[in-house]
């Protein structure tokens, strides 16, 4: 039976591992390298689907764990599944659900069969496990659905890490036990914090397993990005060039450069949309935060060269007239902008994949990008 979601490779980048190619799922087809837009409330913040579809946005992520809190699964899929509820026919990623339970911190209990938490909303207790996480995903009605991992904190021992990591592929057996589906494609998470050795027995034990594509976990929790590249190499060495592969939680412009050079093809990351909503429009000289009084007078858009939306009728006065008032049209402006500008990089990335002048575009990008990315 043909899998649900299928990797088709382009084109590879001679001496790299950067690569261009495209996504096969039953909500569509769409290019990679390609960032994924945050949709946590079953909504991309101040957008609808057809600005999203206008700027080329070809899946979007949704939230397990608050759709879970609220409205619930079973509410979705009475509407007909998150496509329908949220009018996208594109192509959308669930996460577990296990991030955000794993960074309440004290209000939550690990064992072998799930996660205890209180809910951030009402204190009530919840209970997320391997197989209420992948169900969970399938009433929502992903395309693709992530495996309920545990997100090893950093720094952690060699100890918490490996315990962990068995615990991740004990869990990740479980999902793929829960799958019953076959529209619908779960993938794999990599763990085993900052050990190579685990990173490469992790890895392993996964493909072994067989998934249709394999995310990175893990990684950007606060380690040194010079270390997260390091296990980004080491991890990537030993999963399959055929299947998809899913950077998690990244990232800022440089760590999508770097991961689309070492072979990553999706990225998520809240960052776009987060800056937007605290007034502030990525460009790539760097970060213009519109509160400024610098931007007073000034009638051009926010960057010459966008031909987004904002950029074509409005300009930086204007913008941040709005937020200065905080008016909502600004925070939607700047998210169409944010949102526009690294959709944008990563197709200019897979052009120069295509047309062979990715370390050339790389070097460039890498010389003069500015904007100090926290
Ligand atoms: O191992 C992981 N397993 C599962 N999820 C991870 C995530 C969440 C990815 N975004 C989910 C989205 C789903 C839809 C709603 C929005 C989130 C990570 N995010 C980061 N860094 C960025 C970070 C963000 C916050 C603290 S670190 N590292 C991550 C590592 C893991
Ligand atoms: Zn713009």
């Amino acid at each position: 039976m043909k899998p649900a979601i299928t990797y088709e490779l382009i084109k590879e980048c001679p001496h790299t591992h950067a690569r261009a190619g495209r996504i096969h799922t039953p909500h569509g087809t769409f290019d990679t390298p390609i960032f994924m837009p945050v949709g946590t409330q079953a909504t991309v913040k101040t957008m609808a689907p057809e600005e999203l579809k206008a700027m080329g946005a070809g899946i979007i992520l949704s939230n397990t764990y608050h759709l879970f809190l609220r409205p619930g699964a079973a509410l979705v899929k009475e509407a007909g599944g998150l496509h329908k509820f949220m009018n996208w026919d594109r192509a959308i990623l669930t996460d577990s659900g296990g991030f955000q339970v794993f960074s309440l911190g004290d209000l939550r209990k690990i064992t072998e069969e799930g996660v205890t938490f209180r809910s951030h909303i009402d204190g009530s207790k919840k209970f997320l496990s391997p197989e209420i996480a992948t169900k969970t995903q399938m009433d929502l009605g992903a395309d693709i659905i992530m495996a309920f991992d545990e997100c090893v904190p950093y720094p952690a021992d060699f100890k918490y890490t490996h315990e962990s990591m068995e615990l991740t592929l004990r869990w990740a057996q479980r999902c793929k036990d829960t799958m019953t589906s076959p529209n619908q494609g779960l993938f794999g998470i990599v763990q085993g914090g900052m050990y190579k050795d685990l990173r490469i027995e992790c890895a392993n034990r996964l493909v072994d397993m067989d998934f249709p594509g394999y995310a990175v976990g893990g990684l950007s929790v606060g380690e040194p990005k010079e270390l997260m590249y390091d296990m980004l190499d080491i991890t990537l060495e030993h999963l399959p060039k055929n299947k998809a592969r899913y950077l998690m939680g990244v990232g800022t412009p440089d760590c999508l450069a770097e991961g689309v050079m070492r072979g990553i093809d999706m990225f998520d990351c809240v960052y776009p949309t987060r800056v937007a909503r605290n007034g502030t429009a990525m460009t790539w000289n760097g970060r213009l935060v519109m509160k400024n009084a610098q931007y007073e007078h000034d009638f051009r858009p926010i960057d010459e060269n966008c031909d987004c939306y904002a950029c074509r009728n409005y300009s930086r006065a204007y913008i941040r007239h709005l937020v200065r008032v905080n008016e909502i049209f600004g925070l939607h402006l700047l998210t169409i902008h944010n949102l526009h500008f690294l959709i944008n990089f990563m197709k200019k990335m897979r052009e120069a994949i295509l047309n062979d002048s990715f370390p050339e575009f790389y070097h460039r990008f890498t010389a003069n990008f500015s904007f100090n990315a926290k």
